[in-house]
């Protein structure tokens, strides 16, 4: 009985002990914290909690870019270790200062090789609207949900080129791969953001500022935590606390919860490889596999490259091509124009076959429409990852401490009527023929070292959609959709996965 009373001091003893830290380090933080000079939401001062709830919701994104940055400016505070920047010369003084292994297999050169695998692709995306239109008959149009048959596209690309063969997401409309990765993009986010805004500790802040995969370790189990330390010396990844953090909050448990099935259906993908003889199928997975060979690489080390491209590749490119479309369908005038471009250049060239990507790299107002339509929409709607900076540092005026996150918002600097004029907001691809143009200002892809690898990739793949598409097809805005619902967990994407057009061959 006694030593049960004992227990239940020390338990009280202890959780008053945590209470008051938390109530002196929280005080500290409001007067004297590294970010309390910043202007910024009030309970920013002493916790990320809003920023966290938001986060898990996908609804960050919306919180940060429509109410707090116009509130507060060029910098601000956004939690209690986190600044956010929009303003061009801190943008580049952070961003841009180790290649990783994977670059060779996203060269130019490299991605030329891939341009027939991603070309079938978008063949079965012309077919499918194509008979939809059919199948619609006597009516010459068919309402065709566009947002999806992008997103399905750019999944079955990845397939073909990273996975060893479609998903046939555009035959079949689904496939339980791409779901189950795609399901723990929102695990991650749980965990990443407990990593970086509660503050663990300052060496896992600070890695994992400028890594990703920081979650691995806590979203899978055993299998991982055998694997642990060659993980986390060859990938950068930060250290396994979250395994101790599931069992400090069991409630967290359904977001570490994984059947494994990504990892079983990766692991046969690679074996098969292995064992085929004879000359192997050119694609990145091949590419990941001859890498590993020389530098070592665990089946798991492989395992989660070739599942990253499905989360880094294929929402973002979606996300890009759906909204340049959209841009054009709500602005028949720029279309018009585009179209003209494409007819000029290809008048001798059938609407129903793809043309050279090399033709189209050189289209300027092909590219010029692109360009606008990631201004306005970029990918990294909620910020994106930020940057430790090591040291006190003054960059364009601006005092940042040292330990403090700075998050770049690239949809702020996108959309700052200081760099691109009072018509910021609009659909205008002529801005980038502009001489003084904000390149600056501008940053799809992110920049410096930890930019976007895939960028030559995805240049290729929204060229040959939007080109093929709009060669063969005449599309129509249905206006009173929303195209504001927008969820951000790690990529963004339409809440409802629908946005539905109105499409005619074009005679
Ligand atoms: C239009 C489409 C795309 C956009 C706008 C885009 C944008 C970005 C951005 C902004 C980042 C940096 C993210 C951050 O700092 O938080 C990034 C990273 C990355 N992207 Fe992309 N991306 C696209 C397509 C792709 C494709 C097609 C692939 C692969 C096939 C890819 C692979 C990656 C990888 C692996 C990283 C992480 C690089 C690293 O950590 O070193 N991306 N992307």
């Amino acid at each position: 009985m006694e030593i049960h009373v004992e227990i239940t001091k020390a338990i009280g003893l202890a959780f008053a002990v945590i209470i008051l830290r938390y109530v002196i380090q929280t005080i500290y933080n409001v007067f004297y914290g590294p970010v309390s000079n910043f202007p910024g939401p009030k309970i920013s001062l002493w916790s990320s909690l809003p920023s966290f709830v938001k986060a898990v919701r996908g609804q960050r994104w919306r919180w940060v870019q429509l109410e707090l940055s116009p509130k507060y400016g060029k910098v601000w505070r956004q939690a209690p270790n986190v600044l956010f920047v929009a303003d061009k010369h801190i943008a580049k003084e952070i961003i841009i200062n180790k290649r990783r292994l994977l670059s060779p297999a996203f060269s130019v050169k490299y991605i030329r090789s891939l341009e027939p695998l991603i070309a079938k692709c978008v063949r079965e995306l012309t077919e499918n609207i194509s008979s939809a239109i059919k199948e619609n008959a006597p009516n010459e149009e068919a309402v065709i949900n566009i947002y999806k048959l992008i997103c399905h596209t750019t999944l079955d690309a990845i397939g073909e080129t990273a996975f060893g063969g479609s998903f046939n997401m555009i035959q079949n409309g689904n496939h339980p791969l791409p779901g189950e990765v795609m399901r723990e993009t929102s695990r991650r986010i749980v965990t990443q953001h407990m990593q970086l805004q509660d503050g663990l500790s300052k060496e896992v802040q600070m890695k994992s500022s400028n890594i990703r995969h920081t979650t691995l370790l806590y979203m899978r189990t055993d299998f991982e935590w055998a694997h642990a330390n060659s993980l986390i010396s060859k990938l950068h990844i930060t250290h396994c606390c979250f395994h101790k953090q599931r069992n400090l909050f069991p409630i967290l448990k359904p977001f570490a919860k994984s059947n494994g099935y990504t990892y079983e259906f990766s692991k046969n993908l690679i074996d098969k490889r292995r064992q085929e003889t004879g000359t192997k199928r050119k694609d990145i997975l091949q590419i990941i596999l001859d890498a590993g060979e020389k530098k070592e690489l665990s089946d798991i080390d492989i395992y989660e490259q070739i599942s990253e491209f499905i989360i880094a590749g294929s929402d973002t490119t979606s996300f890009s091509t759906f909204f340049t479309i959209l841009m054009l369908v709500k602005n028949p005038d720029k279309l018009d124009k585009l179209m003209d471009e494409l007819d000029k250049e290809f008048y001798d060239l059938p609407r129903d076959e793809i043309p050279d990507h090399d033709r189209l790299k050189t289209l300027p107002y092909l590219n010029a429409v692109i360009n606008e339509a990631m201004r306005l929409w970029p990918i990294t709607l909620d910020g994106g990852s930020g940057r430790v900076v090591p040291e006190d540092t003054i960059i364009n005026g601006v005092f940042f401490p040292k330990d403090v996150l700075i998050v770049v918002n690239f949809y702020a600097l996108h959309r700052s009527s200081e760099y691109w004029g009072e018509n910021v907001d609009e659909f205008v691809p002529e801005r980038w023929f502009e001489p003084d143009v904000p390149r600056d200002a501008f940053y799809p892809f992110s920049a410096g070292s930890r930019n976007c690898i895939g960028q030559n990739f995805a240049w290729l793949e929204m060229r040959l959609i939007i080109v093929s598409l709009f060669r063969r097809f005449r599309f129509e805005d249905i206006p009173g959709q929303d195209h504001w619902d927008i969820e951000q967990y790690l990529t963004p994407s339409l809440a409802k996965n629908e946005y539905n057009i109105r499409a005619s061959i074009r005679s």
